[in-house]
């Protein structure tokens, strides 16, 4: 079994901070004025109320419903761990409708019904029908589920759709053509053996059939062994259609010379036996959740010609829904579609299937920290692929449009993929981005402030999430307390803990740090303070000699302060070339302020050094920079002296020959805003800004701390650039997220170092 990234505990955080659960609502238009008040409500609310009474297409228009889908459950089949009832699955709709958001921009609310009775379930579901664009039923057990389906979408006209169903079916097939493709196999002549007749796996056999997989090669299997015709026990008229005409009883026996195993039954219910047992190149989807039917590592050590996946994040090929029901939504939902149909799943399973064999670009590369090629260990896209919003729904609506269930048609295609493209938030592909290569470097961190809880649980964090390893400088039994405190008694044996006291290397260094400061008025007592006694000097000493990659600090003292105490020990002063960098993250956009750290009162050389090591930052994060030297004033007005180091910023970079768009000097509206800089033809910038220089430290503490306090925007940094090693100053106020985020910054930092 892969090692879990998080512990019990964490999970319960997660969803209990910031605030319970894991989505809320916001309104999308003002309401603060006595106007505002009467459009949004009475009396200017009655004007679409009447529209939609005598036009109810025009709910499109007027209505959220056109992006608004339901995940609706009874918790009667949660996941693979069965009947937990309405209240107990919700964490598992919460979470699908914030992949439904994060994935495919599709507005969702999850709704728990408290009944297993399907003519109520299916009452309450059709009243609601009017709010929504689409109903995704999620988590219903089978033979229930069929029938809830099949009632629902002959009485509602929008979509209903139960992913465990047709989700699980879709991308089952996406994987298993490409499976099949790498093994050299027809899906008509493959022996299937499928585990599990419940909702997954009737839609999964279905569509295969569908697909040419032929009947009497394939078999059914649920608690009761396998589904064979003349069967009276645990049977439905579901699992009947699916009995095979055969001698066989057992799953055992059914997996003798298979070629495709799939699993939608539950954890452990294949042996390495069975798996033995398995024709040559065999295929093997253990998607039960959480847990497969067997684990690829168990799979592997008895058959490496496997093809393994599973339905979970941590192994390679994860077959799951979250691959198509955010995408066919989108589709139906922008075709304001009645229906999902067969052609809109299989034209959504062949788009999948693919898009893996296509060639995975840098940025998919980047994000994983891994080259992915089409092969054995990735047969189906990622989840993380940005491809998928704009490959995928355009091949959904054209497969509705086709087949007659789109109120409205989209007449330019290409026009829409790139609305699609617009849709994503790049905020998050940067974070992904960041954690893969962290991941892939194994830097390990210095925690320069054990004696702090946030810092404890950062370092823990940093190590328990496979950074890499995580040195805490504190006393042993103080991280003990507490880490005992937090409620993480168990994670005090994980840490290494290093101080003055236990480090072998104290003497070399003392001697390191009194050759840099001797003629600097300090001597050997000094010295020994320094080294032995202060966390940030220590852990500065540890990170320059090499016993760690790179070092966090900052989160217990000003960073003026740390700054000072860090100089003691590396070169990274105002003239050193160092500079520090904020980057300030916000509704989608992405925005490097420099410099927040090092220069008080930067002269025009000073802020040309600075946009370099902005755009340099820039680009490690994956943008392409463009750079904007800001004041109040733009291009010469009005005139300041105060403007005017800006403006000769911008000339001595031109003498600099530099290789990234820069310009100014502007006031910030025109340096961030397209419609700003029409003003402004002349102007060397080809969009927004995404590096703005600001004149003064001062100015750029401001901007940074308004934009976090007011607006909420998420903050990484300052990044010290400019330093050969990797240091990392957090903010005093920074929370466990800040400090891992600046962490993974220095991780990122320390590969290339
Ligand atoms: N990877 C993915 O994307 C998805 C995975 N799944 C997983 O598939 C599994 C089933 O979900 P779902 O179809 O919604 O649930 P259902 O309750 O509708 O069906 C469960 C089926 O599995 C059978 N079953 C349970 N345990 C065993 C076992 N040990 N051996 C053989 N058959 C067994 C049941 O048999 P019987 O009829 O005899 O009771 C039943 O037919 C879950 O683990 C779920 O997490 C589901 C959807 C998507
Ligand atoms: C993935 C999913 O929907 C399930 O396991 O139920
Ligand atoms: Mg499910």
């Amino acid at each position: 079994m892969a090692k879990p990234r998080f512990t019990r505990e964490d999970a319960l955080n997660f969803h209990e901070a910031p605030s319970p659960g894991k989505w809320e609502v916001t309104a999308t238009v003002p309401m603060t004025t006595q106007r505002d008040l009467s459009l949004a409500y009475s009396p200017g609310v009655a004007i679409p109320c009447e529209v939609i009474a005598e036009h109810p297409e025009t709910a499109y228009d007027y209505t959220n419903k056109g992006n608004l889908v339901a995940v609706i459950s009874n918790g009667t089949a949660v996941l693979g761990l069965g009947n937990l009832g309405a209240l107990a699955s919700k964490p598992v709709m919460e979470g699908k409708s914030v992949l439904f958001k994060r994935f495919a921009d599709v507005n969702s609310i999850d709704i728990e019904l408290d009944t297993e009775d399907a003519d109520a379930f299916c009452n309450a579901v059709r009243l609601m029908g009017p709010s929504f664009g689409g109903i995704n039923l999620e988590d219903i057990k089978a033979p229930e589920c069929f029938i809830i389906e099949q009632r629902l979408k002959e009485e509602m006209d929008i979509p209903v759709f139960h992913d465990d169903q047709h989700g699980t079916a879709v991308i089952c097939a996406a994987g298993l053509l490409n499976a099949l493709h790498i093994s050299g196999k027809k899906i008509e002549d493959v022996r299937i053996v499928l585990n599990g007749a419940g909702a997954a796996g009737i839609a999964c056999l279905e569509l295969l059939k569908a697909m040419g997989a032929r009947h009497d090669n394939c078999i059914m299997c649920d608690t009761k062994g396998v589904i064979w015709q003349g069967r009276t026990i645990g049977m439905n008229q579901w699992k009947s259609a699916h009995a095979a005409n055969t001698s066989l009883r057992t799953l055992e026996e059914a997996m003798d010379g298979a070629d495709v195993f799939l699993g939608v039954s539950a954890k452990g219910a294949v042996t390495q036996a069975m798996v033995k047992s398995m024709a040559p190149n065999p295929v093997i989807f253990a998607m039960a959740n959480p847990d497969p039917e067997i684990t690829p590592e168990e799979a592997h050590e008895v058959r490496e010609d496997a093809i393994v996946a599973t339905g979970r994040s941590d192994y390679p090929n994860q077959v799951n829904n979250v691959l198509g029901f955010p995408y066919l939504f989108r589709g139906a939902l922008d075709i304001h579609a009645r229906a999902i149909n067969d052609a809109m799943k299989i034209a959504c399973a062949e788009a999948l299937a693919e898009l893996a064999r296509e060639e995975v670009p840098d940025e998919v590369a980047l994000a994983y920290g891994q080259k992915l090629s089409f092969g054995r260990d990735y047969i189906i896209p990622t989840p993380f692929d940005p491809r998928l919003i704009h490959r995928i729904p355009p091949a959904v609506a054209r497969a509705g449009m086709e087949t007659g269930v789109a109120r409205r048609e989209i007449a330019d295609m290409e026009q829409y993929e790139q609305a699609l493209k617009g849709r994503m938030d790049p905020t998050a592909s940067v974070l992904r981005g960041l954690n893969a290569r962290a991941r892939a470097a194994q830097a390990t961190m210095i925690f320069a402030e054990g004696d702090d809880p946030r810092v404890l649980r950062a370092a823990v964090q940093y190590q328990r999430s496979g950074f890499g390893k995580a040195l805490v400088v504190g006393r042993s039994d103080d991280v003990a307390e507490k880490l005992a405190a937090e409620g993480m008694a168990d994670a005090a044996a994980e840490l290494e803990v290093v101080n003055a006291a236990n480090t072998p290397h104290l003497d070399t260094y003392k001697a390191f740090l009194y050759r840099r400061l001797q003629r600097k008025g300090l001597d050997q007592h000094d010295i020994h303070r320094l080294a032995g006694r202060d966390r940030h000097v220590f852990a500065s000493l540890m990170l320059a000699h090499g016993h760690g990659d790179g070092m966090i600090t900052g989160a217990t003292r000003k960073s003026a302060h740390v700054m000072e105490l860090v100089n003691h020990v590396f070169d990274a002063g105002p003239h050193d070339g160092a500079v520090g960098v904020s980057v300030v993250m916000h509704n989608g956009r992405i925005v490097l302020i420099a410099d927040t750290l090092v220069h008080e009162w930067p002269d025009e050389e000073d802020l040309a050094d600075i946009a370099t090591q902005g755009a340099q930052v820039a680009r490690e994060l994956g943008l392409e920079p463009r750079v904007a030297f800001v004041s109040f004033s733009t291009f010469g007005y009005p005139v300041s002296e105060r403007a005017t180091k800006m403006h000769r910023a911008a000339e001595v970079l031109d003498g600099r020959n530099v290789d990234f768009e820069y310009e100014g000097e502007m006031a910030v509206d025109v340096a961030l805003n397209a419609k700003g800089q029409e003003n402004y033809p002349f102007s060397r910038l080809t969009g927004p800004a995404n590096v703005l220089v600001v004149p003064a430290r001062h100015s750029a503490s401001i901007s940074v701390k308004l934009m976090q306090e007011m607006a909420g925007a998420t903050i990484i940094g300052p990044i010290l650039s400019g330093v050969d090693k990797p240091i990392q100053i957090c903010s005093t106020v920074s929370t466990v997220n800040d400090i891992v985020n600046m962490a993974v910054m220095a991780a990122c930092k320390a590969r290339r170092a």
